[in-house]
This record gives C-alpha cells, sequence and structure tokens, in this order.
C-alpha cells in the first residue's frame, strides 16, 4: 500500500482521462438535497419517512416546482423553454430592493448586464436562491464571491452572442474608419459634406486585438478578410489558434506601441480595469484608432478623452462604457471623433434567441443538479465522474457527520485528513465532490452553513478547516473508483475514546457493502454496520451476554436494531458494538445501556 498526498482544500481541478468528452446525461439529482448544488437541507428523518411512503419524491414533496425570477428583457424562446420546467416570473427593471425583497421566493435568477447581483441580493435570499444565470457572456455584473460563498451557482451563455459581438466590432471598426456615423448626422441635418468625411483605408493597416478569446479571435479572422495585418495580445490564449488563423501573438507593449487599430475584447477584472490609461496612451502609436465592445471599464475614459485631444488617439469607437448609461454630458459620447453604440454587441435577433435557449438551458440544468459546462464557480466535473461517486456521497457526508460528533468540545477542528483507498490511477480519481460533502457533513450540524459542491472549499476555508486529502493505491480492480474511505480529525478530543485510532486521531472508515453505505471502522476497530438511522458506539469487556443485554433494553423501548456488529482487539478484552437503530433511543434508555456494567463508555451518533 502506497500513499501520495494529492489536494489539501485546492479548487484547482483535477481531470480525469473519463472526463474528457463524454455524454451529460447520465443522472439527474432533481430536487435531492443530494444534489450537488442543493443549498436547503436534508428533511428531517421523519418528513424522509413519510415522504418515502408515498409516491412522490421526497424531493417534489420538498418543492414541487422551482420558480424562475427574469430581471432583464429575455428572448421568448427561452422563456418558453423555462416555463415547461418552473414557475417564470418576468419582472423587469427592479430596483435592488425589490430585487431583495423577492429574492427568498426564487431558486434562480436570470439576468443580463442590466440587474446588478450584489452580495445584498445572495445575503437576501435565505440561501433560497441555487442558481444565478447570466444571459451573455461578461459577468462582471454579478458578485461571483458572494455567490460562491452562499453555494449559489453562477453561469453564463458565453458562445451564442460571439459572433454578434465580433460582427459589431468589425461594423465599429470600419464605420469610423469612414466616418459613417458622422455623415449620416451631417446628411441628416440637411448637409451635404463630401470633404469633411475623408477616412482611411483599412488595407494593410496593423490591427491589435487584445484579448484572444471567443470574439477576438472572430474579430481577428474578419479583419485579415479586410486585407489587415492582425497581431493580438493575450497570454492565456492557446498559440495554435492565432496561428490557425494566421496571426502573431505579440507582448502587450509591442501591440499597443506598433499599431493602428486597437480593438478590445478582454473582460473586465481586477486586471484589465483600467488598462487603458495615461501611461498606455502615451505608449501608443500616434493616431490610433480604438475600438471597444467589451468593457467600458477596461479604460481609464478621462485618460482617453485627453489621448482624444492630444492626438494620440485619432478616434475611438465604443459600444460600451463605465456607466451604462453613460451620464447625459458625457464629453467621450458627445466627441467629434467618437463613434458610440449604446451596448448591442449582442443585439441580433439570432444572438439573442440564441443566448435565451442557451442561458435557459443552463439555468434548467443546474437547478436539475446536473452539471452544466458554463458553470462560472463551480468545479468541471463531468456527469459521468458525478454518477459514478454518486454511490460514495452518501458515505462521504455521513463519515463527516459522524466524525465531528465524536469530538468533544475544546479547542475546535483545525485539521483533517480524508483517505481514499482506491485501485484507480492517482489521476483518474476527481475527489472534488466527495470533499465537498465531507466539508457538508463536517461543517452543517454545527452550523446554519448550508454547504454544496459550489461553496464547500470555501467553508472550509473560512472555518480555518485544514483539510489534506491522500489516495491509497490498493491492489485490485479498477472497476470500483473507491475500496474506502476515511475521515480522520487530528488534535482533538473524543468523547468516545475508542474513536481515537493508534496515530492518535477520531478516525472513521466507511465503504460500500451491496451499494449500501457501511461503517467499516472507527480508530482502531474494526466494525460494520449499516450507514442509516442512528449508530450507538459501545465499548464494553468482551464477554457474553452483553449484546443481549442491551439489545433487551432497545426492544423494551421498541427501538428496531437495523444492523449491529461488534469490533474487537482479543477475545475476553475490549471489544466496541456498533448497533444502527430506525428510532432515537429514549434519554431513559441511553442511560440504562450507559449504566450496564462492563459498559466502559458509550455514545449515540445521529446520521
Ligand atoms: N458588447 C457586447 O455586447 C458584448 C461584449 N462582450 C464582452 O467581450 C469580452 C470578450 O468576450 P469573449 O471573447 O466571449 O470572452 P473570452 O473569455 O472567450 O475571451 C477573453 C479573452 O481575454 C483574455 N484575457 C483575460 N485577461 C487578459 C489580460 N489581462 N490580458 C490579455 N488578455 C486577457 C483571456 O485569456 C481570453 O482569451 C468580454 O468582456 C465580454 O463581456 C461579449 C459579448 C457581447
Ligand atoms: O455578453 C455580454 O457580455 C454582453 O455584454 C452582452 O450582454 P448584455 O447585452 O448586457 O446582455
Amino acid at each position: 500500500m502506497t500513499a501520495a498526498a494529492v489536494t489539501s482544500c485546492n479548487p484547482v481541478l483535477v481531470q480525469s482521462r473519463k472526463q474528457q468528452g463524454l455524454p451529460h446525461s447520465v443522472v439527474s439529482w432533481r430536487f435531492s438535497p443530494s444534489s450537488p448544488f442543493a443549498t436547503t437541507r436534508a428533511p428531517s428523518r421523519a418528513t424522509s419517512r413519510r415522504a418515502s411512503r408515498r409516491p412522490l419524491r421526497v424531493a417534489a414533496f420538498v418543492n414541487p416546482k422551482p420558480t424562475v425570477l427574469v430581471t432583464d428583457n429575455l428572448g421568448e424562446a427561452g422563456i418558453d423553454l423555462l416555463k415547461r420546467y418552473a414557475n417564470v416570473d418576468c419582472s423587469y427593471d427592479l430596483s435592488l430592493e425589490e430585487l431583495c425583497a423577492k429574492i427568498s421566493l426564487c431558486d434562480a435568477l436570470i439576468v443580463t448586464g442590466g440587474t446588478k447581483v450584489t452580495r445584498e441580493v445572495f445575503e437576501s435570499s435565505g440561501g433560497r436562491l441555487r442558481v444565478v444565470g447570466r444571459v451573455g457572456v461578461g459577468i462582471d455584473n454579478v458578485d461571483v464571491a458572494a455567490a460562491t460563498e452562499h453555494g449559489c451557482l453562477v453561469v453564463n451563455a458565453p458562445t451564442a452572442d460571439t459572433v454578434a459581438a465580433a460582427e459589431h466590432g468589425i461594423a465599429l471598426l470600419t464605420s469610423m474608419a469612414r466616418k459613417i456615423a458622422q455623415a449620416d448626422a451631417s446628411m441628416k441635418a440637411g448637409k451635404w459634406q463630401r470633404s469633411t468625411f475623408l477616412g482611411v483605408s483599412l488595407l494593410g493597416k496593423r490591427l491589435a486585438v487584445m484579448g484572444f478569446g471567443r470574439v477576438g479571435s472572430e474579430v481577428a479572422r474578419r479583419a485579415k478578410g479586410l486585407g489587415m495585418n492582425v497581431i493580438a495580445h493575450d497570454p492565456f490564449a492557446p498559440l495554435d489558434r492565432a496561428r490557425a488563423i494566421g496571426v502573431d501573438m505579440v507582448s502587450f507593449d509591442e501591440a499597443i506601441a506598433t499599431t493602428d487599430f486597437i480593438s478590445l475584447h478582454l473582460p473586465l477584472t481586477p486586471a484589465t480595469s483600467k488598462m487603458f490609461n495615461d501611461v498606455t496612451f502615451s505608449r501608443m502609436k500616434r493616431g490610433v484608432r480604438i475600438v471597444n465592445v467589451a468593457r467600458g471599464g477596461v479604460i481609464d475614459e478621462e485618460a482617453l478623452l485627453r489621448a482624444l485631444e492630444s492626438g494620440i488617439v485619432a478616434q475611438a469607437a465604443l459600444d460600451v462604457f463605465t456607466e451604462e448609461p453613460p451620464p447625459e454630458e458625457d464629453k467621450l459620447v458627445r466627441h467629434r471623433n467618437v463613434t458610440v453604440t449604446p451596448h448591442l454587441g449582442a443585439s441580433t435577433m439570432e444572438a439573442q434567441e440564441g443566448v435565451a435557449i442557451e442561458i435557459a438551458e443552463a439555468v434548467i440544468e443546474a437547478l436539475k443538479g446536473e452539471l452544466t459546462a458554463t458553470a462560472v464557480n463551480a468545479p468541471m466535473l463531468s456527469m459521468e465522474v458525478i454518477s459514478e461517486l454518486s454511490p460514495y456521497v452518501e458515505i462521504a457526508e455521513k463519515l463527516g457527520r459522524l466524525a465531528v460528533q465524536l469530538v468533544s468540545g475544546g479547542t475546535g477542528i483545525r485539521s483533517v485528513r480524508i483517505y481514499y483507498g482506491s485501485a484507480r490511477e492517482h489521476d483518474d480519481l476527481d475527489t472534488h465532490y466527495l470533499r465537498a460533502m465531507i466539508i457538508k457533513g463536517l461543517v452543517e450540524p454545527t452550523s446554519s452553513v448550508f454547504v454544496n459542491l459550489v461553496n464547500a472549499d470555501f467553508v472550509a476555508k473560512q472555518r480555518g478547516l485544514r483539510l489534506t486529502e491522500e489516495k491509497v493505491s490498493l491492489d485490485g480492480s479498477p472497476e470500483n473508483p473507491i475500496e474506502y474511505i476515511q475521515v480522520q480529525i487530528a488534535n482533538v478530543e473524543s468523547k468516545f475514546a475508542s474513536a481515537i485510532s493508534d496515530s492518535g486521531e477520531i478516525s472513521v472508515e466507511g465503504r460500500l457493502k451491496d451499494g449500501k453505505p457501511h461503517l467499516t471502522k472507527v480508530g482502531s476497530f474494526r466494525v460494520d454496520v449499516s450507514l442509516e438511522g442512528s449508530l450507538l458506539l459501545c465499548r464494553q469487556v468482551d464477554k457474553p451476554g452483553m449484546i443481549g443485554k442491551v439489545g433487551s433494553i432497545l426492544g423494551k423501548e421498541n427501538v428496531n436494531i437495523n444492523y449491529m456488529s461488534v469490533g474487537r482487539i482479543a477475545p475476553w478484552k475490549l471489544a466496541v458494538m456498533t448497533i444502527g437503530v430506525d428510532e432515537e433511543p429514549s434519554r431513559e434508555a441511553l442511560r440504562k445501556i450507559r449504566e450496564l456494567q462492563d459498559v466502559e463508555e458509550f455514545v449515540l451518533l445521529k446520521l
């Protein structure tokens, strides 16, 4: 057996080979609380039992149909799709207060760039909001960090408006070069000024595409068709994409210093905010022309005004602004050498229909608990991985629950070690989902925080939980992804001393048996009990009659034993009895068991 440390609460993906290119349609979680994105707590045992006797799923019982709030104009095709699955509330132009007032009644929120989804919105949702769908690409209007903290998935619709944005970029480029907008305004004012609107040709001119992603590369492709010499700057873009289009990737400095035209296609992030400022403008070729269909905030607008006035920038064409709409008397908007459009990049009939469908599908998938390819703040796990790991999810969460209940007050939990015994190759086992469920089990019993796949690592970090994961290589068939999971809590005392392993940690181990989760080890004692209902752990002297004594106390109380096992170090020494019970025994029964002669310690654990 070898152990290899692999991750420690690290959101970076460990992609398994099987994750690549597999279909996304194997399982659905609907409203089951075990959904990776479920933000509600599991129903109480009484509720589950009641519900399981009915033909209705527990889930449907908890929440029959989700409610989706749409706060910005969304294409009919998207609304129709949503209505097949959810109650749809289209309330446009809400103030922040109105949005916050409504949000606690909604499972999903769909917005364009017109609604700011701030921290207050997540705080007001009371944990019900499970997904925010951004119609389009830019998620700079959504507080993604706050979403993650609240376990809310953010999805976008990043592909359906790419061509529209690229076409708009080219439209601005060509109309700026030929002063189309100015000439149109002049004619409409009754003038005929042929010599005033002398333009520049694009043929043979150098264009720098800043940000070579979806839109940037489509702009480059089109600009090449116009006979432009296209270079690009994007430290994160794959070189082969640029090579395929015949574009040279260059440094930022080279891009801005040597070009006649600059077209911006960057996301607005802390790194790109005001990336174009007095300093960068001063390094540009005099007479440069700039197009921005990305985000207003990547340009320092006052600096651009100064650059226009000084002649460094000859012309600008802007579709996006720091503040939208910009103030009425905005000098940039009114500048004679600036062409403006009111954020029309995605405004084609085709793109609007496309993004509406793309976002509706993504939101529905997310509400069903399925992983959507456009999730912004969740690890990318394929449905195949989720499906394969789902039998272990229950073990993971329950081991977390058991381990935390075994801790006796004091210093608090800081260090948790997780071992996964597996015959799989190390890089073929993605533990994100299981780790999230262990964190859920560790955190939820002692707090009001809801934990899911989205916020698990964040919650752990916030609570100072240091998780380390190790995969233990086992011989055998790699058919099963996992043979056992062991959760250890270090540097704590236990209310059940036998749960402390030889190496000094609280330790519980579980595995699947006949498809059912079982507890198979507590501390150094081998046990075997199904992980359902409640558990009684009892350490006693190993001698005849002990099982009968405990059993008869429970029997008198009409408490049904669903499973039991005894693990011992050696005959006639100490044994740990593990009893699974369907009903929770009364205090009196627990007292009687605790007071039995030869019972050394005893604890009741709830799953
Ligand atoms: N005006 C409009 O209506 C529309 C605007 N957009 C905006 O266009 C922009 C680009 O969209 P997509 O191409 O779909 O996004 P994308 O994510 O495919 O591409 C963005 C590219 O920028 C690069 N990048 C990020 N930080 C960078 C940095 N510091 N320096 C250089 N490159 C950097 C990334 O590596 C990526 O390749 C976004 O801001 C989006 O919101 C998109 C659609 C419509
Ligand atoms: O997709 C984007 O990022 C856009 O800017 C277009 O979005 P909007 O017109 O704000 O829905």
